[in-house]
């Protein structure tokens, strides 16, 4: 598998202020790769580096294998990116602006109708970009980065905003495009939309890389692991899930006139978020 994206020790400023602080990670071909971290810690600024929207002060970035300074003019033909300031044309219909990219990409009105479909836009396509709601605006943008089907797609959150049946629908596309071949490099606040998402998550603190793995791993290694148990008697009882803690659980039971219910607590993204950055989502 080939890696594509490849960050090493990569550094930005913006003036005195240090965006990242080498910044180190990696890619491979296939991955939904989730990209989580408070506000300010850097994001954003990622991808604009990924992107060639920003240049890195210090480090290396590789794109495909290849330094992304020396990146060829196709670059532009194998990413879709997805942002807060990606630009679609107020004055022109949704018909009128997913041709519009298609020209600039070469691709059939075949192509623009599936995609329509995707977004659920095909109802609205003859409407006026500027007369959209936020929850169409951002399916449009969605639509413009993915049209062309690129090898890698950036989404800066890509559902923020939106209502739950919506980002459903963008889930389903988004998993649909990965498993044609679409490599995804994805922020989000939301860790539910992380872990139902991502192969990958790497988890971002002022700049720097606090943990990266599995959504399954960083549970169960930051997780608290405990069992909720009820005694027959209308006790109840939380200990840890461990061996002590279960032979415990067993003769606390015992003296209690036995099990009425024992469940485990389900380990969450939001909880190791928080235990390793010490940082709310927000
Ligand atoms: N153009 C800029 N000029 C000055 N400072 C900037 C600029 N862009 C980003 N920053 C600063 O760099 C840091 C990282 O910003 P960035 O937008 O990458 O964060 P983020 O993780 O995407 O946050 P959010 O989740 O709120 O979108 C912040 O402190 C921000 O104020």
């Amino acid at each position: 598998m080939d890696i594509l994206i490849r960050m090493v020790d990569v550094y930005k400023f913006f003036g005195k202020q240090e965006a990242l602080s080498g910044l180190s990670f990696e890619v491979d071909e296939g991955e939904i790769f989730g990209f989580l971290g408070p506000s300010g810690a850097g994001k954003t600024t990622t991808i604009k580096l990924l992107t060639k929207q920003l240049n890195a002060d210090k480090g290396q970035i590789s794109i495909f294998g290849n330094p992304i300074a020396l990146s060829q003019n196709n670059f532009f033909d194998n990413i879709g990116v997805l942002s807060d300031t990606t630009g679609f044309y107020e004055r022109l219909t949704i018909q009128e602006n997913l041709e519009l990219f298609a020209g600039i990409h070469s691709l059939t009105e075949v192509t623009i109708e599936k995609i329509l479909k995707a977004v659920d836009l095909i109802d609205e396509c003859k409407k006026k970009a500027s007369n959209l709601s936020k929850g169409m605006k951002q399916r449009l943008m969605l639509a413009c980065a993915i049209l062309h089907k690129p090898k890698l797609l950036f989404l800066d959150e890509p559902t923020s905003g939106l209502d739950p049946i919506t980002a459903k629908n963008i889930h389903e596309y988004l998993i649909e495009l990965n498993n044609t071949g679409t490599t995804i490099f994805l922020t989000t606040h939301n860790m539910e939309e992380a872990d139902k998402l991502c192969d990958r998550v790497a988890i971002l603190n002022q700049g720097k890389i606090c943990a990266c793995d599995t959504p399954e791993k960083l549970k169960l290694e930051y997780s608290n692991d405990t069992v909720y148990a009820k005694a027959k008697n209308g006790k109840q009882k939380i200990v840890e899930k461990n061996k002590e803690g279960l032979y415990d659980l067993m003769n606390w039971f015992e003296k209690n006139g036995g099990i009425l219910t024992i469940h485990s607590s389900e380990p969450n993204l939001e909880e190791v978020f928080l235990k390793i950055t010490g940082r709310n989502l927000y």
